[in-house]
């Protein structure tokens, strides 16, 4: 059986492959994470987890490579991952009373086949309470997500509806990755 490598660091994708019975070694891939202005939201995702996706499998060409990348997009404008607190404040107070897109891009790799999709779900936020949104930010958790916020942590305080897979806010689209992974002979165990 071909074995799995996941080009990523991201404790919530090693996590929900654990968690779906995947067996896997994960590896950071170094790859850049710099894009084009340009670029829409579906293409910046696609491109991102090919290229974690192929600088791992450029090194590992023997086995199967998994990449993603997350973003989360408001009115087509793409939010990464906010540095600094006035950045996440911001970031936080623009997804207020709103819908926005949370994309999620994947690539696999291996020798005979290469699959790269994207999902979208969208969320809704409620009106975000002042205090609340000064507490979130006085922490941890908005650092390293895209928008800046965990819909699998306290950022689900916030939520007031989601459409689609939550999977795919999480920071990876199981239900298609299965079926993708599956036509490169990968199964999860149960
Ligand atoms: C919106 C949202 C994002 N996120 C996370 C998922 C991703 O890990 C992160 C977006 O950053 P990514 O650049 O997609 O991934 P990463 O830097 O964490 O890991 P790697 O490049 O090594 O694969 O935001 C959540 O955990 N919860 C959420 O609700």
């Amino acid at each position: 059986m071909p074995s799995l490598l996941l080009a990523s660091q991201s404790p919530r994708r090693k996590a929900l492959l654990t968690e779906t019975g995947f067996s896997f070694t994960a590896t950071a891939s170094g790859a850049s994470e710099v894009l084009k202005d340009s670029v829409s939201p579906s293409q910046a995702v696609e491109e991102l987890a090919y290229r974690k996706a192929q600088a791992v499998f450029d090194a590992h060409p023997d086995h199967v490579v998994l990449g993603a990348d997350t973003v989360v997009a408001l009115q087509g404008h793409i939010l990464g991952k906010p540095e600094t607190k006035e950045e996440a404040r911001r970031m936080l107070r623009d997804l207020s009373s709103r819908s926005h897109q949370v994309f999620t891009g994947v690539a696999i790799l291996s020798r005979a086949r290469k699959v790269v999709f994207h999902e979208e779900t969208e969320v809704r936020f409620q009106t975000l309470d002042e205090k609340l949104l000064e507490a979130y930010i006085s922490s941890s958790e908005p650092y390293d997500k895209a928008g800046g916020y965990g819909i699998q942590a306290k950022g689900r305080l916030f939520v007031q509806s989601i459409h689609g897979d939550y999977f795919n806010v999480v920071g990876l689209p199981i239900c298609r990755t299965v079926r993708a992974l599956q036509s490169f002979h990968i199964y999860p165990s149960i």
